[in-house]
């Protein structure tokens, strides 16, 4: 992917080469707001509140913005709506992290997901693909570092349709909650009003900066590289930070011991007040690990804390930080924050603690690759899958024609309905995925398996997918790839009890003792 990269760099300085506009760049700006030449999005704040995405060059359809992705948070059984997260998380099913919780999933999507606008009243060009799903080698069994990253990641968002420089990238609103936060930010003023390629490439801050790839750090997971050189001083990333209470984030592993959802290790904190945590959601900066010999740090956006009155923390505020490089850096290299002492402390502690963990235990992604023909429930009472391991399927409630509903048995005495599944359009969207028990397996004579299932309804479902209660609904004719193999709830790497959990600690000139008694109250 390294060298995917490097091609498509080349292609958009080309691009941007022959439209001049990056000659024009004058010397008078400030080298650290200067939008590097190859540049391809950028984030440009049109008022204080208003800040948008755009593309600086040409792009065709169904083309990656870039060519990877962001990570994803799943949020467990969490109530987002008492905090500022609110409005700005999906429905865990939408990025397939719906068995992540018993209840309620809710995906965090940090980067360019949830920069760009997703006002109702403009035509979304924006669509993400479903992300990959693996521990990034941590596995419970050889790494102290199982359950303290997110398995989700590369969620690639792609061009809906053909893009010209300048235009604005807007995501499909899918938010839960509070649906109207990013619109209510939009004033009638500021309408339509698009800034130039001139303005974008003075004042933006360009998007595509970093990129993801495998840590060089032992236990460390994934980690962020940049994609181009940067001098000394300049800004990498813009890092929009949303404050959200310790205590929202308190949560019970597997065992039901005490300890914090996973979010808390993408967190920043301040030394003075351990009560509240930022979570920041700049492009691809939650994948910055910690090393001490730092070529990047945070700070608050035009070197300037800004004031946390009582008004803005209950509009719930953003506020904006920006990631500087410490010292020169080349393209390709791993960029490094210094996430304090006590972190430092906090992973030692935990290493030296760390046990590999020895139960019957294999990820849903793994056993799905694994296994060909599926077993039916007779069979697994034989030869159990793992205790971890559920099956789910594809289907589409709501796909029943006319006719199907219309010869559901009205007699109450029969809750049996039986079905044939089919292949529909976007049928394989994670959103569809639900669990179901396989009943029956049919070989054919060209060795392809068909089943028959049981289906049943999960939390989070769309109404228009929920099984009428006490219907027995069963579905026939489902071939294997419309099965997957996945995680019961509660089971995965970041439910695993004693699993590391430390926020990120920023030094005291970033949360400064004025700024953070503020937000204490
Ligand atoms: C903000 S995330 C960084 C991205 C993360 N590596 C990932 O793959 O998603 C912070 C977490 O990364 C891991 N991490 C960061 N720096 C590390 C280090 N020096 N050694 C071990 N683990 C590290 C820890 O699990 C930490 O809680």
């Amino acid at each position: 992917s390294n060298e995917n990269n490097e091609v498509v760099s080349e292609t958009c300085a080309d691009e941007n080469a022959s439209d001049g506009e990056s000659s024009v760049q004058s010397s008078s700006t400030p080298s650290s707001l200067l939008v590097p030449d190859a540049c391809g999005i950028v984030l440009a704040h049109v008022s204080e509140n208003d800040w948008r995405v755009y593309s600086l060059m040409d792009r065709k359809r169904s083309s990656p913005i870039v060519p990877y992705g962001d990570v994803v948070q799943q949020l467990a059984d969490m109530d987002i709506d008492a905090t500022s997260l609110s409005g700005r998380t999906w429905n865990g099913q939408e990025t397939g992290g719906q068995y992540e919780g018993y209840d309620k999933v809710d995906s965090l999507v940090p980067g360019i997901a949830m920069m760009a606008r997703n006002v109702n009243s403009k035509k979304p060009n924006l669509l993400p693909f479903v992300p990959r799903v693996d521990e990034a080698g941590l596995t419970r069994q050889q790494s102290p570092g199982a359950g303290s990253i997110t398995h989700y990641h590369n969620y690639t968002l792609f061009f809906t349709r053909d893009i010209g420089a300048g235009e604005e990238l807007i995501m499909p609103n899918r938010a839960t909650g509070d649906k109207s936060v990013r619109d209510q930010e939009v004033t009638e003023e500021d309408a339509d009003e698009n800034p130039t390629l001139f303005d974008l490439i003075q004042t933006g801050y360009c998007l595509d900066n970093i990129k993801p790839k495998k840590s060089r750090i032992k236990d460390a997971g994934r980690g962020a590289f940049a994609t181009r050189d940067f001098e000394e001083g300049t800004i990498v990333a813009p890092v929009p930070v949303l404050p959200i209470s310790r205590a929202a984030l308190e949560f019970e592993a597997s065992d039901g011991s005490p300890t914090y959802q996973l979010l808390l290790n993408y967190c920043f904190g301040s030394k003075d007040d351990p009560s509240t945590l930022f979570y920041p959601f700049g492009p691809w900066i939650n994948l910055i690990n910690h090393y001490p010999k730092t070529n990047v740090k945070l700070q608050w956006r035009n070197q300037k804390v800004p004031s946390a009155s009582k008004d803005s923390v209950d509009m719930m505020m953003m506020m904006t930080m920006e990631l500087v490089a410490t010292k020169d850096i080349k393209a390709g290299e791993e960029l490094f924050l210094d996430y304090g002492s006590s972190w430092e402390e906090a992973w030692h502690q935990h290493r030296q603690n760390w046990e590999p963990v020895t139960d019957h235990y294999s990820p849903g992604y793994v056993v799905d690759d694994t296994i060909r023909l599926l077993r039916t429930e007779s069979e697994q009472k034989d030869h159990p899958y793992p205790p971890n391991i559920d099956t789910s399927c594809f289907y589409r409630y709501s796909d029943r024609t006319g006719e199907e509903k219309a010869s559901i048995k009205k007699d109450s005495s029969d809750k049996v309905q039986t079905f044939q599944w089919k292949a529909t359009k976007g049928l394989y969207d994670p959103k569809f995925l639900r669990p179901c028990k396989v009943l029956q397996r049919k070989e054919t004579a060209k060795g392809r398996s068909g089943y028959a299932v049981r289906m049943f309804n999960r939390p989070g479902l769309d109404e228009a997918e929920r099984i009428p209660k006490g219907e027995m609904h069963l579905v026939t004719h489902i071939p294997r790839n419309a099965i997957r193999i996945t995680d019961k709830p509660g089971t995965t790497d970041q439910h695993l009890p004693g699993a590391f959990r430390h926020e990120i600690n920023l030094p005291d000139d970033v949360f400064t003792t004025e700024f953070m008694k503020e937000f204490h109250n």
